[in-house]
């Protein structure tokens, strides 16, 4: 610290102190016990318009809008208050100036002076005007008040802010119209002419500014041009300028525009400016919430490929519908939809071809419909169309062009194709009023159709009811025989013709159940395809048949084969080589032993999975027959292909052999065909002596068929067996196919 500053007198300290006031930008007043003034600095004297030297004497009352007799004292004694008291001086423009007050008590010649600091704080308080603004607006954002409202409290708060403007907010629309959104104080009349005017380069204030993405200010709108085609609309608009501010959202798009408009020519004072650097983000945020929360609606209740209404919104607006349906007796109709075979249009066209083929159903329904249905997308490729106020006639017109709309030929991806759809009907009030039971009915409609071959439309009838109740019946009852190992095996000889002997046996499941009796498996193989039962069915029906297979092996009973039926579903679902490889192990049995039958839908399977299982078990040595060979498919390509052993020839060929040329022409065809590629043909449903004389001529080695004996349980095929055994020839020397592509091979 330096020592040779020589300590100032009192004199030089009071004058330095007054200087030091004198110069200063805020007003300091010295004022005796009657709050006159004894002396002020340049910047108060500039507050009150007149010298310093003139103010001297005067009441300070005379210069303040607010200096009572108690707030004098309040201030005198305030030097240590939290909240420090106020004034307001009108300034030379007339506008209260607020100034906090800091007051200290000074003694000078014997009396007591009170010093006054005056801070103007107008800054402040708007600051603090523009943040209570800011807080309510974004609070009512984030209560999720409707966006008009939030728009309106806006403007409101603004505009009690300043209350010689009127505020408003237009929405910008993507066709470059306006519409208007709040303006609480602006005439309705106006406000409606805005509604739909378009933006652009000379469109007023607020179409110009979302024109050209900046703020617009007119500060005279009688004479400024860009007012120019608005200027009729003068009459009902009490206003002579508009600032206008384009509210530009995150993409880089004009949402809107925020604008003030003044009862008098002028430009926007500093104060408004910034409330609209205020304003303007928080218009940006109240129109980015309004646009998340309408995307949210639109992901919660719309279907994102199609577009339609999705299950959930289907479900309240059906169930309006109904409601209105009985309260004004009026009838209707559901209808849903399901595309045919659509899994195969997707797997083979890819899923892209599917998205399209499905984007195309979505518009042709709605553009088939009329406005009061109600179209939706209920998931996959299920749609529903719930239509008001429709008779039954109507409903089945409508069914039927809807039908042929959706079988209209449609290009995709470069291929033109048809798309079938089955479509169940459910009229309401009879078939329900309760939109569950009437969807449940118009499924069941709908699978009547699928069963019935697919692209046609139904109505739902009671006795469907029925067939569904029994059917239930039967799945729970299945399921229930499955899991208590209740069901049996039966076992078929194949038998050589030339009187040799048994060629092997074919396994077939049977259910005797204690309330439905016998239960044939041409009814519950279906129904087990259907409730997904097969898989397990199989399984067991191999496990079983192969542990057969071993003990009639081991106890010398002359069966040397097993034949086993596989579901074409298993190969989707199971692990069947797996399963068979274990058995083989696990019996000790040798896989030529086994052979697997299979439809000729297996075999024409596209199915990548089930060609390479078929394939696997080939190589593993197991033999895989073709099951009612002839009766489905034309494409014979699979026998060269794929590693087939056995044809069985189907019954239906052989029932009529004696009587009916042409199932002649094709058992000997098929016969024919085993012969070319060395495959073992098996006739099946050999009932008489004339069906197995022609088959033993036509060159048919082996046949299986009432004639011989129906399929028996295991103990009775042996005691069989032992019974014909007896007769049985001596096997020739005879051309037995034992394989594909090795030929016949010599079998004793
Ligand atoms: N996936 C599985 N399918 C199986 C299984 N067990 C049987 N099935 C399939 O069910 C269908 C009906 O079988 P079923 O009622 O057992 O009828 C078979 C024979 O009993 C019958 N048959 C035999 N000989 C004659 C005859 O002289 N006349 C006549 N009218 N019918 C006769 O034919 C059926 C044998 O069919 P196939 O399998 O085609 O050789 C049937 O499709 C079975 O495949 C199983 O475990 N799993």
């Amino acid at each position: 610290m330096s020592s040779d500053l020589a300590a100032p007198t009192a004199a030089l300290e009071a004058q330095l102190l007054l200087d030091t006031f004198r110069g200063i930008d805020l007003g300091v007043v010295w004022l005796d016990e009657q709050a006159r003034i004894v002396l002020a600095n340049d910047f108060f004297a500039g507050w009150a318009r007149t010298d310093a030297a003139a103010l001297a004497g005067r009441p300070l009352a005379a210069l303040v809008d607010d200096l009572t007799p108690d707030h004098w004292q309040t201030i005198r004694h305030a030097a240590d208050t939290r909240v420090p008291p106020r004034l307001t001086m009108r300034g030379s423009d007339g506008r209260p100036h607020v100034l906090e007050v800091r007051a200290r008590a000074v003694i000078e010649g014997g009396r007591e002076l009170t010093a006054l600091l005056l801070i103007p704080i107008a800054d402040r308080i708007e600051a603090e005007a523009i943040d209570g603004l800011q807080r309510e607006v974004l609070e009512s954002i984030a209560l999720g008040r409707p966006l008009r409202s939030v728009l309106d409290l806006l403007c409101r708060r603004v505009e009690s802010l300043a209350p010689e403007v009127a505020c408003s907010v237009l929405l910008v629309e993507k066709n470059g119209t306006v519409t208007p959104i709040a303006g609480p104080s602006l005439p309705p009349a106006y406000v409606d002419a805005l509604h739909g005017a378009p933006i652009g380069p000379r469109a007023g204030s607020c179409g110009t500014a979302a024109w050209r993405r900046e703020a617009v200010e007119v500060t005279d709108i009688a004479t400024d041009p860009l007012w120019a085609d608005y200027r009729d609309l003068l009459h009902i608009l009490p206003m002579a300028a508009c600032w206008s501010t384009p509210i530009i959202a995150g993409n880089g798009e004009v949402v809107a525009t925020f604008a003030l408009y003044y009862r008098t020519p002028g430009a926007a004072p500093p104060f408004h400016r910034r409330m609209v650097e205020a304003c303007v983000p928080l218009c940006r945020v109240a129109l980015q919430h309004e646009a998340n929360r309408t995307e949210i609606e639109r992901l919660a209740y719309f279907d994102p490929l199609t577009g339609l209404p999705n299950r959930r919104l289907f479900t309240d607006r059906a169930r309006q519908t109904l409601q209105m349906a009985v309260r004004v007796q009026a009838p209707g109709a559901l209808l849903l939809f399901d595309i045919d075979r659509f899994k195969t249009t997707n797997d083979s066209l890819g899923h892209s071809a599917g998205d399209e083929v499905l984007r195309e159903t979505a518009l042709r329904l709605q553009a088939e419909t009329g406005e009061n249905a109600t179209v939706a997308r209920l998931g996959g490729d299920e749609f529903a169309a719930m239509l008001p106020r429709c008779s039954p006639v109507e409903a089945m017109h409508a069914a039927e062009r809807l039908r042929l709309a959706l079988a209209a030929p449609l290009r995709i991806a470069g291929m033109q194709i048809e798309v079938s759809t089955s479509i169940g009907i459910a009229l309401f009030p009879q078939d329900g009023v309760e939109l569950e039971r009437l969807v449940k009915n118009a499924e069941m409609a709908m699978y009547e159709v699928k069963r019935g071959g697919r692209g046609a439309s139904r109505f739902f009838t009671t006795t469907m009811n029925d067939v569904v109740a029994q059917r239930m019946q039967m799945e729970s009852a299945l399921r229930q025989v499955l899991a208590a190992g209740g069901l049996a095996l039966h076992y078929q000889p194949k038998m050589y013709l030339d009187g040799s002997g048994c060629a092997g046996v074919e396994a077939l499941v049977r259910w005797n159940d204690p309330q439905l009796g016998s239960v044939p498996p041409d009814r519950f193989i279906a129904l087990a395809e259907e409730c997904g039962l097969i898989g397990a069915i199989d399984a067991w029906v191999l496990e079983t048949a192969c542990a057969q297979l071993a003990a009639w092996q081991r106890d010398g009973v002359p069966v040397p084969n097993m034949s086993v039926n596989v579901s074409p579903l298993r190969f989707h679902s199971d692990d069947v080589p797996a399963q068979v490889q274990r058995l083989l192990s696990l019996h000790g049995l040798k896989p030529s032993a086994l052979m697997l039958e299979v439809t000729e839908r297996v075999m024409l399977s596209d199915d990548e999975r089930t060609r390479v299982d078929l394939r696997t078990l080939h190589e593993m040595g197991v033999r895989l027959s073709v099951d009612d060979f002839g009766t489905g498919y034309s494409s014979l390509g699979y026998l060269k292909r794929l590693p087939v052993s056995e044809l069985k020839l189907d019954k239906s060929f052989v029932a009529d052999l004696e009587q009916e040329a042409s199932d002649r022409a094709l058992a000997d065809a098929v016969i024919g065909i085993g012969q070319a590629l060395g495959l073992q043909v098996v006739a099946e449903g050999v009932e008489t002596p004339g069906q197995r004389e022609w088959l033993a001529r036509a060159g048919c080695l082996v046949a299986q068929g009432y004639l011989f004996t129906r399929a028996l349980p295991a103990a009775e095929l042996v005691a069989w067996l032992e019974r014909e055994r007896s007769g049985w020839l001596p096997r020739r020397l005879t051309a037995v196919p034992v394989g594909h592509a090795g030929g016949g091979a010599l079998a004793a």
